[in-house]
């Protein structure tokens, strides 16, 4: 139902929050969820994590801690109903050449079965996001959850000088 996906989004809301403002990224916050058993696996926010995260690289890099694997690794300790939820929509190139969070979603084969995202991501560093068809074409579904937009853009660009 929309409002738990509602409810899930503001609470990765409340970590993009925790995030340091640069203006070379955006401060997002996401949670991986077992939607069958309505369970928080893990939560992460840019640049949470040692070196140059963001938020879904985070949820990942602590659940494979967890687990004592790899973050490649982690596929097979996701249970069949993980769902990711972030604030603004993963990442399909990066600037600094870090692997995007697209191909980290993808390369865990099928166990994220769908991505709830707060916003696209706007075209500033690496124009349009091209990440959604690339999860949709390997059977992911991606749902944008609409009603905080405004606020997720207000934080995720807090470290921009104002235009
Ligand atoms: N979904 C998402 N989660 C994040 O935690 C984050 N920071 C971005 N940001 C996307 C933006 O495209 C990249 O931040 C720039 O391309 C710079 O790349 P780096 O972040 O320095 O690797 N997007
Ligand atoms: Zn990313």
């Amino acid at each position: 139902s929309s409002n738990l996906h509602l409810h899930y989004l503001r609470q990765a809301f409340d970590l993009a929050r925790k995030s340091p403002p640069k203006p070379t990224n955006y401060r997002v916050g996401a949670l991986l969820v077992d939607s069958k058993s309505d369970t928080i696996l893990a939560t992460g926010y840019t640049l949470e994590c040692e070196g140059n995260t963001h938020a879904e690289q985070s949820c990942l890099i602590k659940l494979a801690e967890k687990h004592g694997v790899p973050e490649d690794q982690l596929g097979q300790f996701l249970p069949e109903g993980t769902v990711l939820y972030t604030t603004v929509e993963p990442c399909f190139k990066r600037l600094s050449g870090n692997i995007p969070c697209v191909e980290r979603i993808l390369r865990l084969g099928t166990s994220i079965k769908t991505v709830y995202v707060g916003v696209k991501e706007p075209g500033k560093f690496v124009g349009a996001n091209t990440g959604r068809k690339q999860l949709e074409d390997a059977g992911i579904e991606v749902v944008l959850v609409e009603g905080l937009e405004r606020e997720i853009l207000e934080v995720a660009t807090a470290g921009h000088k104002k235009a």
